[in-house]
């Protein structure tokens, strides 16, 4: 056999893949969010997953959904791509690339603006019918940020550990 190989993975299922294996860094129950920021020329500069902040412990910071705000995961939790932007130590993400494994809510969406990250690669947008993605998006327009979903490509990726 000659020549080079053809089946390597593409950029997008590779940093797709990259931002999925970072989700499963997540303790969270329902929902495992991982993200990864690319540069524009194809260089992996961050990566982030849904988690307490540091000193937050896993084990005593509540998961719940349900229940009095207070005692819910949502007031406490830092999303996959806010810990993505803020895991970044080198400098400016102008022009950089995220893929993420949900659509970036509107928390997020302001956090993405204002880093100056301007294409979004997400896969589920399983919440596309509430106010915070919709507000999302409005603001992401606005901005001229530009988003698309992956592509789904049928590839199943494995490998031992
Ligand atoms: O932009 C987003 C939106 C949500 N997340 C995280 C926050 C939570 O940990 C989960 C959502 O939990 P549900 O039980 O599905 O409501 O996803 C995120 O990282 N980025
Ligand atoms: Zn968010």
């Amino acid at each position: 056999m000659t020549g080079k190989r053809k089946d390597y993975i593409s950029w997008d299922e590779y940093f797709m893949g990259v931002a999925k294996l970072s989700g499963m860094r997540s303790k969270d129950p329902n929902s495992q969010v991982g993200a990864c920021i690319v540069s524009s020329d194809n260089k992996i500069l961050s990566m982030g997953y849904n988690g307490f902040p540091s000193g937050c412990s896993d084990d005593e910071f509540p998961w719940e959904r349900e229940g009095e705000p207070y005692n819910t995961k949502y007031l406490y939790v830092t999303h996959s791509e806010l810990n993505a932007i803020l895991n970044y130590r080198g400098g400016s993400l102008e022009g950089a690339k995220l893929y993420v494994s949900l659509f970036p809510c509107n928390e997020c969406a302001k956090a993405i603006i204002q880093a100056g990250i301007k294409t979004i690669v997400y896969d589920s947008d399983k919440y596309s019918d509430t106010p915070a993605v919709k507000a999302s998006k409005r603001m992401l327009d606005a901005a001229g940020v530009r988003y698309y979903q992956y592509t789904h490509t049928g590839r199943k990726i494995s490998f031992d550990v």
